[in-house]
């Protein structure tokens, strides 16, 4: 992939877990750098990985060639205000990777026909399995798409989104779902310590459960998920029990009802920030 010089704005969860992912997979360390106002994660992620980190956003976008701003929705306007007195964006790719802030808030906050592109990425990039949704502009020239593209490929996988109203899709079924995985995961476990096992070994058997549920899924590409469910549902048996309380109260319309709900901050957001 193309290496260009990068600079993070802001060093928290998720940039940190793209840069982590990004350094793992290669992507030269001497080339990154990541900003923000307190010392605690920014320099932890220097010391672990190499990047260069420092206080000073202008300085930091002036002098890469690719600025991610990953910063907090509630603090993106302010941030891109500080950054568009003092940064020439023109010869610039901007990387989003916010919830909530709109390429025409954007164009707004950094220059009309800003080169930027939208990523709506999740925390385990961390690990190289990453799932982002990316979507750019018009303007934005197939180089820079690339770009963005390979550099995503670099965490994990990608999927292009035509419309931006995509982009909170794509919060609903990935950016957001490690969370949905963890709740999930955390209620089985406490069940489990509740049922005597230690914490240690509640979270052993949570854990294996899950990511061999994961390696099962990934390793049979044809078979659909409700195949895999069946192969584990006897007939008669426990899995059919536990099942039918899922089913009973309502899973799937809890399910729906929790991804429109993030669809809909997105959206609620978009008018806020
Ligand atoms: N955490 C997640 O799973 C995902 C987060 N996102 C997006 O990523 C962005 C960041 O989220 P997190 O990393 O979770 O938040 P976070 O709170 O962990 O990190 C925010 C970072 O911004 C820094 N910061 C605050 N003020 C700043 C300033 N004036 N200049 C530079 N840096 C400043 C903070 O020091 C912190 O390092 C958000 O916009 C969120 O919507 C997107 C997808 C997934
Ligand atoms: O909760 C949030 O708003 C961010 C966006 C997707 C995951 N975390």
């Amino acid at each position: 992939m193309q290496h260009r010089k990068i600079s993070f704005i802001g060093a928290g969860n998720m940039a940190g877990a793209i840069i982590s992912g990004l350094v793992e997979s290669g992507y030269p360390a001497h080339l990154i750098s990541v900003c923000a106002p307190s010392t605690t994660h920014r320099d932890a992620l220097a010391e672990k990985y190499g990047v260069q980190s420092s206080s000073d956003n202008s300085g930091c976008a002036k002098e890469a060639d690719v600025v991610v701003l990953s910063v907090k929705p509630q603090m993106m306007a302010d941030v891109c205000k500080a950054l568009q007195k003092d940064v020439d964006f023109s010869d610039k790719l901007v990387l989003s990777i916010a919830a909530g802030v709109s390429v025409a808030r954007f164009c707004e906050l950094l220059g009309e026909n800003l080169n930027i592109v939208r990523i709506m990425p999740n925390t385990p990039s961390l690990v190289g399995k990453g799932m982002s949704g990316l979507y750019a502009p018009v303007q934005v020239s197939q180089a820079d798409r690339d770009y963005s593209g390979e550099l995503m490929t670099a965490v994990g996988k990608i999927c292009w989104v035509d419309t931006e109203e995509g982009i909170n899709h794509v919060i609903a079924a990935a950016g957001s779902a490690p969370a949905y995985f963890f709740l999930f995961m955390e209620a089985m476990q406490a069940e489990a310590q509740r049922l005597g096992f230690s914490a240690e070994t509640a979270q052993m058997l949570v854990e294996q459960a899950a990511s061999g549920a994961s390696a099962l899924v990934a390793a049979s590409p044809d078979t659909p998920l409700s195949e895999l469910r069946e192969n584990v549902t006897s007939k008669g048996g426990t899995t059919f029990e536990a099942l039918k309380v899922f089913t009973d109260r309502k899973l799937p319309e809890i399910v729906s009802e929790a991804m429109q709900a993030a669809i809909a901050r997105a959206q609620e957001m978009e008018k806020l920030f």
